[in-house]
């Protein structure tokens, strides 16, 4: 017999702010499990698992027909029988529909075995079937058995909730109908779903049931609040976001159905059924991210529609989710007035089964017409502020030039040695990424612990030695950011780096890629003789990727060698122009001439594709929480520029006329030799 130990997933999400009156799961207190303490083995960091990639779809396939191991292929895995069914098992006639029952990730060989749960790893797989480790627990992964104490809590809650129509109260029912939105949605659909009620914490739960009714796995709570003349849902999950995978639904999805809606809210799916009959499944996070896990549940169907949500991210999560599924199988509800969420839909007696009629293949040749695009251009132009991408909360200056920070551009960041770049860099990529944006760090130089720490003070906006009993507090939120670190320190291949990107986005829909610096991806290129056509092929590569997987990366390239006392400008990017042709946005870190007091700097964004404003800020950095960003008080100084010759097209939107000298960035640098990048400091 099989045992599986499966290795923790890394995976973080943000979790809503809680009140004091909540415990650490949100719940009321009375709820909570005793007193605070920590309730998973947590890394310090969440670190992507090494080796990545170690195998491709041909050489899975190789390895299978070598061994004689008959397999079908799916959309998303290969299927074969599985090494993990006991051979009694298998005899048996009944279980004949098990005998594919094991599929295996075609983009990173992981293993499900849908009879007995087992999962691991390609290598555990192959030691699997080469007898290694047979009967031993070593290094076999074993599925993931709930952690005795969210069991408890699982079940204790479980308990507690009731249907919603066996409230004493009618008001209360319809309360909580109203605050969910559930008025139109009747008791038969809540009871189909088993959706319960938590009276004491005013919350709807949502049960996981382990596949093959062996019981209760975990619970998704849904808490409604008012804000500002809306409803701000709050969720909580056990267990925790990372490891809970339900795809809510599942108990009602018979083998036969060949056709799925997925929805990214359980109230969605609710009403979907509910009007329209067809099977259908939640993402157990939403637009966040499609973890692969679930990819073998999905299999069976031969048509899959997603129905997100009613905005641009919704819009971008299906395209970037309908990868992952295969997209020639895969249909899109697009966003609209007249196509918002189903539950809406359902709200506003709309018919949502006509609304799925008009959902658009998310597959279609290289070459498309203007009639195809329509729809998207529509979807950009009725939605202008969200097509800009997320912005920044702490650099509003930033939001002033580039307007937000969109998926597939590539934007190149540069400044003078020791100016802070990594500094900066780092509270620029966590401003998203505490909004919600997957991201992922290749930190070259420095290495992730003298990051995170970096991260974790700017996080807290303070010193954390002079209050180290808040470390705890701080690092719990810090960790529930979704937020991972490439495990690279030193020179590395392009190809390497790459392909660690490729499975992060897979795995974790990284949507951001943060690269400091390119200069470490240098020296293993056989190209090395010229470095500067190492460092084109290198910025093509990230360039490619960006644009292929639908990414934002941020790249940082040191300057070239320059005059102490000169102001960088774009063509002072070490390398040919290549890297900032290439690039959609070209940020500036300048530390001289314009400093005009110490730890002064100024931003320069160079290069904007996306609307043309460049211009520059200042920015003013705290020592001790190592931020840049204005503190709220301070009269932003936001200088436009219109052109490379530096003519200011529009005046400084507040503050002093003429506080900062002009800003020229013309290419007229290149007398210089392009050969010696600044980067004379040590790796540390
Ligand atoms: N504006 C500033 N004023 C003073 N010190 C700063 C400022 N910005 C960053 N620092 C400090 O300078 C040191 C170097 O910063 P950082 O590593 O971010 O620079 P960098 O430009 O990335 O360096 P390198 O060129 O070596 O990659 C850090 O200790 C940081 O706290």
């Amino acid at each position: 017999m099989w045992v599986l130990l499966r290795s923790g997933y890394p995976l973080r999400i943000l979790l809503p702010l809680r009140g004091a009156w909540m415990g650490r799961r949100g719940l009321p207190r009375s709820l909570a499990p005793g007193p605070p303490r920590r309730r998973y083995r947590k890394e310090a960091l969440p670190a992507l698992e090494a080796p990545v990639l170690p195998v491709t779809t041909t050489e899975i396939r190789q390895y299978l027909r070598a061994r004689g191991i008959p397999f079908q292929d799916g959309h998303s895995c290969l299927r074969a029988p599985s090494p993990f069914v006991g051979a009694s098992k298998l005899k048996d006639q009944t279980v004949a529909a098990t005998s594919f029952s094991l599929f295996i990730d075609k983009t990173t060989g992981r293993f499900l075995c849908m009879t007995t749960l087992a999962e691991g790893s390609w290598e555990d797989f192959q030691a699997g079937v080469e007898g290694q480790g047979d009967g031993a627990r070593e290094g076999v992964l074993l599925s993931e058995a709930p952690e005795a104490e969210d069991s408890e809590e699982v079940r204790r809650i479980w308990d507690r909730a009731i249907p919603l129509w066996e409230l004493p109260e009618p008001e209360e029912a319809q309360l909580a109908r109203m605050m969910f939105g559930l008025t139109k949605v009747t008791d038969d659909t809540l009871k189909r779903f088993s959706v319960r009620y938590l009276r004491p914490a005013r919350r709807l739960v949502f049960p996981w049931f382990s596949p093959g009714g062996l019981g209760l796995r975990g619970l998704k709570l849904l808490g409604a609040e008012t804000q500002g003349g809306g409803v701000q849902y709050v969720e909580t999950t056990i267990p925790r976001p990372g490891a809970y995978h339900n795809l809510f639904g599942l108990p009602l999805i018979s083998r036969r159905d060949v056709e799925v809606v997925l929805t990214s809210r359980e109230l969605d799916s609710l009403a979907l059924s509910q009007s329209t009959g067809l099977p259908t499944l939640a993402l157990p996070r939403g637009t966040a991210c499609l973890p692969p896990a679930l990819l073998p549940y999905l299999e069976q169907f031969r048509r899959v529609v997603l129905w997100l949500g009613n905005d641009l991210r919704s819009w971008e999560a299906a395209k970037l989710f309908a990868r992952k599924l295969n997209p020639k199988r895969c249909s899109l509800v697009r966003p609209g007035d007249q196509q918002p969420s189903p539950l809406e839909a359902l709200n506003q007696g709309l018919n949502l089964s006509r609304i799925l009629r008009t959902a658009l293949p998310a597959w279609h040749k290289s070459i498309v017409s203007f009639r195809q695009l329509r729809e998207e251009v529509l979807g950009e132009l009725s939605n202008v502020e969200q097509a800009a991408g997320v912005r920044w909360s702490r650099f509003p200056d930033l939001n002033r030039l580039l307007k937000g920070h969109r998926k597939g551009e590539l934007t190149v960041f540069t400044g003078p040695t020791g100016s802070g770049k990594t500094t900066f860099i780092s509270e620029y990529a966590l401003d998203l990424c505490n909004q919600g944006v997957n991201t992922l760090w290749g930190s070259f130089e420095i290495s992730n612990v003298r990051l995170a720490r970096v991260m974790l003070t700017q996080f807290a906006v303070g010193r954390l030695e002079e209050q180290l009993d808040k470390y705890d507090e701080w690092a719990d939120r810090f960790e529930d950011l979704p937020l991972y670190f490439m495990t690279f320190h030193g020179q590395q291949s392009i190809r390497t780096v790459i392909d660690t990107m490729q499975h992060a986005v897979y795995v974790y829909d990284i949507c951001h890629v943060v690269i400091d610096n390119l200069q470490f991806m240098m020296g293993h290129e056989q190209l090395s003789t010229d470095r500067i056509a190492a460092q084109d092929y290198i910025v093509g590569a990230f360039r490619k990727f960006a644009t292929d997987s639908s990414c934002h990366v941020t790249l940082v390239i040191h300057p070239r060698k320059e005059d102490d006392d000169k102001e960088l400008q774009t063509a002072s990017i070490f390398g040919s122009a290549k890297a900032s042709q290439e690039a959609d946005n070209v940020l500036i870190l300048q530390d001289r001439k314009l400093v005009t007091g110490p730890g002064k700097r100024y931003l320069q964004v160079s290069k904007n594709r996306f609307d043309g404003d460049v211009g520059v800020f200042p920015l003013e950095f705290n020592k001790s929480s190592l931020t840049f960003s204005i503190p709220p008080k301070s009269k932003a100084r936001l200088k436009k520029i219109k052109d490379d010759n530096g003519l200011v097209a529009k005046k400084p939107s507040s503050g002093k006329k003429g506080a900062m000298p002009q800003i020229s960035d013309t290419c007229s640098n290149q007398a210089r030799n392009p050969n010696h990048p600044d980067f004379s400091k040590p790796s540390r």
